[in-house]
């Protein structure tokens, strides 16, 4: 049994579709992401998934429990962090977790709580006082107070310095060692490649790409590659453009910047070759997640057809 299966969801508020389409499963133990540009239905989905909100149309099981019906059983099982506002400032942090505690039919105890999560000097600091990545640790110890099986993680890293978010990515490791399914939703490409099995790519309200981050940026690689180096020799930019492996050439003092699809590198190096022009300090950027992102959710206008349909990133690579 899948930990969560979402099927063909849907909702909208007025007359804005939040979520038009959208259909994943998360396996038991993985750490899932959902990545997606602002407004994408990220949130809307996650709320769905937690009994938040009911969708207009489509499925939600967690653990095979719909959260709309089976309310009371899903909170037994799902964590769910909390957004900050959600919490009065003037609450101690052991108060917090204690009056969260007392919501669960075996909620984790909350000493350990504190230990594991680095809030046992801040037990009787009030929520307020608590710095960015205080704060983060707290959400996720709420989010683990009711002893959960899967736990839904929305911008956890969001406004943390890069050291606290290391943290919170340490963090998230330790929840999945604890045998827990963890449901990420991030903005940060990195974040997702370091720390998801798989990941969802959303944009307007459809998944556009499930795969494995090494899947997606396989697709990113295909999608397209970028070199930079300075010619030797002047070159034409026309020239360049006229391979039909080069899709843009861009010039930044002495350096070209050239871009083009997978085969771009192979094509202009030739090119260059045949003219004695040598490519001196070429680099070629790494293709990534970043990669597979843009060129997955970097659309036309809504005039320009509708959006590609749900794919494996990485089916389309081979
Ligand atoms: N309560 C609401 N009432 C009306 N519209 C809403 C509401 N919540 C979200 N929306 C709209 O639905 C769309 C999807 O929003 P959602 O918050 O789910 O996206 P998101 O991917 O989480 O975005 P972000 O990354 O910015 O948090 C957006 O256009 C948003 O403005």
């Amino acid at each position: 049994m899948p930990a969560i299966e979402v099927r063909n969801l849907k909702k909208t508020y007025g007359d804005t579709t939040a979520v038009a389409d959208i259909s994943f499963e998360v396996g038991e133990g993985e750490i899932f992401g959902i990545l997606g540009p602002n407004g994408a239905g990220k949130t809307t989905t996650v709320e769905c998934i937690s009994g938040l909100r009911s969708p207009d149309a489509g499925a939600v099981r967690v653990l095979g429990l719909d959260p709309g019906l089976d309310r009371e059983d899903v909170r037994q099982v799902l964590g769910v962090q909390l957004q900050e506002s959600q919490l009065p400032a003037k609450i101690q942090v052991r108060e917090a977790l204690e009056l969260y505690a007392s919501f669960y039919r075996e909620p984790a105890d909350v000493g350990r709580l504190l230990a594991q999560w680095e809030l046992t000097d801040k037990a009787t600091a009030r929520f307020g006082k608590l710095s960015g990545g205080q704060k983060q640790r707290l959400a996720v110890a709420l989010a683990m107070v009711g002893n959960p099986r899967v736990v839904v993680l929305d911008e956890l890293t969001t406004g943390l310095d890069p050291h606290a978010r290391r943290t919170a990515w340490e963090m998230v490791e330790q929840v999945r060692a604890a045998g827990v399914t963890v449901l990420l939703v991030t903005h940060f490409m990195e974040e997702a490649e370091r720390l998801c099995d798989r990941v969802a790519i959303i944009d307007a309200g459809r998944v556009v790409a499930v795969d494995t981050p090494a899947g997606l940026a396989a697709y990113g690689a295909a999608a397209g590659q970028r070199m930079r180096f300075r010619p030797s020799a002047p070159v034409q930019d026309a020239l360049l453009l006229a391979l039909p492996e080069v899709s843009s050439v861009e010039r930044h003092g002495a350096y070209l910047e050239v871009a083009g699809n997978s085969e771009v590198i192979g094509a202009v190096t030739a090119f260059l070759a045949r003219r004695q022009i040598i490519a001196a300090e070429l680099r070629v950027e790494q293709n990534s997640l970043d990669d597979a992102f843009i060129a997955l959710t970097s659309h036309p206008g809504p005039s320009d057809g509708p959006h590609p349909t749900s794919r494996t990133a990485s089916e389309e690579t081979r």
